[in-house]
């Protein structure tokens, strides 16, 4: 089974033909660093949440509403998580990828047949795309792991190397979990909705939000206004990306966040993104309070996980698939 470290690290001059996206969708190159820079007053913003302070409550829904409606995604500090459990899982993450062989590492494999299954992988194609040379693969391996809910958490799945791994995951999941639901919280109250409206309708504990946290070498672009801005590494802060069933919930008030991670020729780079998503049977449609006359609903009611089988089916390209839901569509 091929991984991409196997390919970087085998000694190819090239990065081969079916990794390379096609012109339009690359950065443009300075200096051989293929990193986009931008002024400051273009960044994402950084939120100070106060530790979730009851007292700043108001003052912080106001800023993560505003970053919600203009960018989809936002830094946060005085989250809560300790910066000692943020550099222990980039710790375990890339000690992983780094100091193990991948013979050790592919009995975990993940099962390349089923989407969205756990462990150690890389994008394949399924038979039927391999004569397509249209498809390109992500020039990346991954761990994915299911933490949540605990019904679902399995930690022999997760790799035993290096010996704090498991227990490392086991924290840094419960601590995002707990950001997470605050935030949806913030969210859910900075558009007029219940506290607890987004956790409702997601029916499990989770809206639809990603938790993201980069390594020092960077890489990660958001969308905004027609152009990719460089989220810069922030070693202590969270980066929150709105998803696609937010965009619904919110009938489009608040959007979800197009995003890439671009490489480099130099340094090998990692990312810690935890996923907090629906419950495979929650039906998600916007929420009554945000629908009027002049405020129509925009997206169909769907099924979450039917969303989720329709985005393995046609890949995360663009928005094609929440564009699909479109009412006027
Ligand atoms: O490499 C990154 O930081 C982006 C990862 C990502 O967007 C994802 O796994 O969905
Ligand atoms: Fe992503």
């Amino acid at each position: 089974m091929m991984r991409v470290q196997s390919l970087s690290e085998g000694g190819i001059a090239e990065v081969p033909p079916r990794y390379i996206q096609p012109p339009e969708d690359r950065p443009p190159i300075h200096d051989d660093v293929t990193v986009i820079d931008n002024r400051d007053e273009d960044n994402i913003p950084m939120i100070d949440v106060f530790g979730f302070d009851s007292e700043q409550r108001d003052a912080v829904r106001k800023v993560i509403g505003d970053a919600c409606a203009k960018w989809g995604a936002f830094h946060i500090t005085n989250h809560g998580v300790p910066f000692e459990l943020l550099d222990q899982i980039r710790g375990v993450g890339l000690s992983f990828f780094k100091d193990y062989p991948v013979e050790e590492k592919l009995k975990y494999a993940c099962d390349p047949n089923s989407p969205a299954s756990q462990g150690y992988g890389s994008k394949m194609l399924r038979p039927e795309a391999e004569a397509e040379t249209s498809t390109v693969l992500d020039w990346r391996d991954y761990f994915d792991h299911h933490t949540l809910p605990l019904s679902r958490r399995d930690p022999s799945r997760w790799p035993h190397f290096p010996s704090n791994y498991r227990q490392v995951v086991a924290r840094y999941s419960d601590e995002l979990k707990m950001v997470a639901q605050k935030l949806l919280g913030l969210i859910s109250e900075s558009l007029g909705l219940p506290t607890s409206c987004i956790e409702d309708a997601s029916h499990s504990d989770m809206g639809a939000i990603t938790l993201l946290i980069q390594d020092h070498v960077g890489g990660l672009q958001i969308f905004k206004d027609s152009q990719w801005i460089t989220v810069h590494p922030q070693s202590h802060a969270i980066l929150v990306i709105l998803a696609d069933q937010m965009e619904i919930i919110t009938n489009g008030k608040y959007r979800s966040a197009q995003h890439r991670a671009i490489t480099n020729s130099s340094s090998p780079r990692l990312s810690v993104a935890t996923f907090h998503d629906p419950a495979k049977t929650a039906k998600i449609s916007p929420a009554s309070e945000l629908i009027s006359n002049s405020s129509p609903p925009m997206y169909r009611e769907v099924k979450y996980g039917d969303y989720v089988s329709s985005w393995y089916t046609k890949g995360p390209k663009g928005k094609r698939n929440i564009d699909a839901l479109l009412v006027n569509s």
